[in-house]
């Protein structure tokens, strides 16, 4: 079945009204998430080193989770995190911890000659920088993070969608992601059949997040 695509608002109210109406987690929604993303990822890059760029908010706290479920199927996986991660909050800062205190391979960079080194060979880079919370043009190490990336020979995934495009309007920033495959939750983005954006998507993945059915079907998904 075809789900329809939804707007940034309505992709919200969905993670909302999972959490206050049904009273699921949303350190569970992020733990579908990013498992769910993490299966995906195996099972298109199967081999090499994967870079996880991570972003302040949620999307990064799902870059986390992936992080952790990659390095529990034996991948070789390294973390760069954009922002200190004590700059993180709720749910993906707990995240963010839990692979501190796992010992995962996690680097707060400061400028971009960090990232260019880290990032060196990678095989794959998975892009957790920002989701559905971008507004307006990419600031900092973000815009760094991603022209970086654009300039490797890397499979290059975006998490829920690729960093740099508006999910309602679908307009491309200077700096986007060019991704060759976007695995994105719960539905597509508005935004993806618009403008600019489908050439930054590659092919296209849905993920369940586990929200119940009866709320999709509210929001015609
Ligand atoms: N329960 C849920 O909701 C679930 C959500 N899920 C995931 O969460 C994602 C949405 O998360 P989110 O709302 O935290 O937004 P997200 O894009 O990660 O970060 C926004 C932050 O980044 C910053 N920032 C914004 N624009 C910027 C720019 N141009 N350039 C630089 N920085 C910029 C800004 O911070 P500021 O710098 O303003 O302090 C802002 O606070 C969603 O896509 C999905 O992947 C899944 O886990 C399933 C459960
Ligand atoms: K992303």
């Amino acid at each position: 079945m075809k789900r329809l695509p939804l707007t940034r608002e309505q992709v919200q109210s969905v993670d909302q009204r999972a959490i206050q109406e049904y009273g699921m987690l949303g350190l569970v929604l992020m733990e579908n998430a990013g498992r769910g993303a993490a299966e995906v990822i195996q099972r298109s890059a199967s081999s090499g080193c994967i870079i996880v760029l991570c972003g302040k908010g949620n999307n990064g706290g799902d870059g986390y989770v992936i992080a952790r479920h990659l390095d529990l199927m034996g991948r070789d996986v390294r973390v760069i995190s954009v922002v200190p991660t004590d700059a993180l909050s709720g749910d993906a800062a707990a995240n963010a911890n839990i692979a501190l205190r796992a010992d995962l391979d996690v680097h707060v960079v400061e400028n971009q000659a960090e990232i260019e080194q880290l990032v060196g060979d990678a095989d794959v880079i998975v892009d957790c920088l920002l989701g559905t919370g971008a507004t307006g043009p990419l600031r900092g190490l973000y815009a760094d993070a991603v022209r970086i990336a654009n300039r490797t020979q890397a499979t290059r995934i975006a998490i829920d969608v690729p960093t740099g495009i508006d999910v309602d309007t679908g307009t491309a920033d200077l700096h986007t992601f060019n991704a060759d495959l976007t695995i994105t939750f719960v539905a597509e983005k508005i935004g993806f059949g618009l403008q600019q954006a489908s050439q930054f998507l590659g092919q296209i993945e849905l993920v369940s997040i586990g929200v119940p059915r009866k709320l999709l079907r509210q929001h015609g998904v």
